[in-house]
Order: C-alpha cells, then structure tokens, then sequence
C-alpha cells in the first residue's frame, strides 16, 4: 500500500466564532493527485494553510512529509512547493531574474542557481521568455513561471490553491498538462485546490468534497457518486420497443433496480449497482427489439451539483 505524504487527523480551527475546519481527517498517499473541491468559505486554504504551517490547528494533528508543520515549517518549507492563486514577481525583473533571486534567498549559489532556473523553465515551457520581464508575462506564463518558481527547489509535495483563475483555455490546459507531467515524470504529489469541477476531474486520481469545513465524500468518481447518492448510483437509459407495463415490472424485479421511470419513448432504470447486462437479458427474453442501452456515467460537475441542489432541496423543506 501506498505511504502517505500528507496525514491530518481530526484537525479544526476555529477563527473566534467561526469554526473553518471541523475535525477534518485526511490522507493523501505520495504520488498521487488529489483535488481538494469545495465551494467558497468551506476551509479549504485555511486547511492549506496549516498544512504549509502558516496556520496552526487549534485540534488535531497534520503531518506533512513526515513533518509537523507547526514544529517544523522550514523542513516542511524545503519540502513542499506552494503556488497561490497569483505568485507576486517582480515584474521589472525577467522569469530568469526573478527565479534567481528568490534561488539566493534561499542561499543557492549562482551558478547552481542558474543551471537549475534554465531546467525548470524549461520544464514549463518558458526557456523562450526566459529574458522577459514578467511585467510582460501573460497571466498563464506568470502562472507557469510560479510554477518553475516552486520546482526550483526540487519539491517532494506541490500545493496549488485555485492556480487556473483568470486563465484562458489554452493557459489552462497547458498548466493542467504541465502538472500532470511533473506528477508522472518526477514522481511529485500534487493537492490542488479549486471549485473548478471539469478541471479537478481532468487530473486528479482522487477528489475530497468539502462543505462547511467538512469532508462530505472522498474517492474517484465513482465512489463519490457511490458515497453520495447510495441509492441511485447508475442510471441506465434503454430504448426497447415495445415498452409496456410486463417488460417495465420484470425490470424492476431485477435485483439492485430501484425504480425504473419512463422519459419519453425511453427508460431510465436508477440502480444501486450496475446490472446493466441483466437489463439486457431481460429485454431480449421478453422479445422486445434493443435498440439503445447507455449506462450514464456521472462526471464531477454532475455529482457536485445533483448532491448541491439535493442538499438545498433537503434544507428547504426542513
Ligand atoms: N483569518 C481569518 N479570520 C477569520 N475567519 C477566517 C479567516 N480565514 C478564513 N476565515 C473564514 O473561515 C472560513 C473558511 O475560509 P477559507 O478561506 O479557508 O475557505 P475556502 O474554501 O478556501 O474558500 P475560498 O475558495 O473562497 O478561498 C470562511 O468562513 C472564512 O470567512
């Protein structure tokens, strides 16, 4: 089984009257790439925060590399890369420049300094606007710039907090293939924080919903669809001709079907488990033409919002 990288354990911190993070636990094995989704105000940089050791728990326990954060934040620090929403540059100075300062605050030597920057920005992608001054990056070059910044000092953990905002598409894509890149090639553990859902599922191994400081669900897709909708985790949609009232019954004798609903000319058949294939059976026993058996597979932004719109739904009428 794989070690884990980061370990919190019934962590919260309570801000005076507002409690951000609620006995939150948490682990994310080394190598992996987890999604921290969430929307605004649910604890997510304040958890960030006292895993960087910016922040200290007023309960529970982080681990980060093996370290406590709030004993040890320079070894943590030398470890763990974090890249905010927008990386402050000094932007008279060049990506090149401004890579080798930040290098000599941390006491490299120039020469190390400059070999090691030419490799990162190579890395990203900016060897060509090396000598640029960032006042001229686009916000997507100073995004991957604060990138190079981070693997400057060769990270085992990469933390990145909302790192895709007010980037264009193609900024976009490059940045999540660049991370997916470094995650593979360099064996780096990457915890990204967004409520940008299409993106979190383009790259993540494993996402963690959190709400109100909590962590609802945790999981590939599929287990999160499994954790938050139990009951109705498959949807399968069939057109079968004919359709009547026999074949609709035998349906939903079937073992894991929990109701079948007509849309149209065609079912939709909610399962506990997949029995897709014994949807199939069925039909054909019964003589009917098959013409179309899809079994719907939720992404992200339809778990995320069915659960949302649920919650809200369940709220209301309490
Ligand atoms: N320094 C602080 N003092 C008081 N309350 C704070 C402080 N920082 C955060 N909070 C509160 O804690 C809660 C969680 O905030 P946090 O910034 O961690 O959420 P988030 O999930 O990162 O949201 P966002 O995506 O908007 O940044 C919010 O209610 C916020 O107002």
């Amino acid at each position: 089984m794989a070690t884990s990288i980061i370990e919190l354990k019934e962590i919260t911190k309570q801000y005076d009257d507002q409690l951000a993070v609620d006995h939150l636990s948490l682990s994310i094995k080394k190598g992996e790439i987890f999604g921290l989704l969430g929307p605004n105000g649910a604890g997510k940089s304040t958890t960030i925060l006292m895993m960087l050791g910016l922040s200290e728990p007023t309960s529970g326990t982080v681990h980060v590399c093996g370290l406590n954060p709030t004993r040890h934040p320079l070894g943590v620090k030398q470890k763990v890369g974090y890249l905010p929403d927008d990386v402050g540059f000094y932007q008279h100075m060049t990506g090149l420049e401004n890579l080798m300062y930040t290098a000599a605050l941390n006491g490299m030597s120039r020469e190390a300094a400059y070999k090691r920057a030419m490799h990162v920005l190579d890395q990203v992608g900016l060897v060509d606007a090396a000598t640029k001054k960032n006042g001229k990056y686009s916000r997507g070059m100073r995004q991957r710039l604060g990138l190079a910044d981070v693997l400057m000092k060769k990270p085992d953990v990469i933390i990145l907090d909302e790192p895709t905002l007010g980037i264009d598409p193609e900024g976009i894509r490059e940045l999540l293939q660049l991370i997916r890149h470094l995650n593979e090639q360099d064996g780096i553990t990457v915890l990204l924080s967004s409520h940008q859902l299409h993106q979190v599922q383009q790259i993540c191994d494993r996402v963690g919903i959190f709400v109100k400081g909590k962590l609802l669900a945790e999981g590939n897709i599929e287990s999160l669809a499994k954790q938050l909708f139990f009951e109705d985790t498959f949807v399968v949609n069939v057109f079968a001709d004919p359709i009547d009232d026999s074949l609709i019954q035998s349906i939903h004798d079937i073992h894991g079907v929990n109701r079948v609903e007509m849309n149209h000319s065609t079912m939709d058949v909610y399962c506990q488990e997949d029995v897709t294939p014994d949807i199939a059976r069925t039909i054909i026993q019964h003589d009917r033409a098959l013409y179309h058996i899809n079994k719907k597979n939720y992404g992200l932004d339809e778990i995320y919002h069915r659960y949302f719109e649920g919650r809200e739904l369940n709220e209301a009428t309490k």
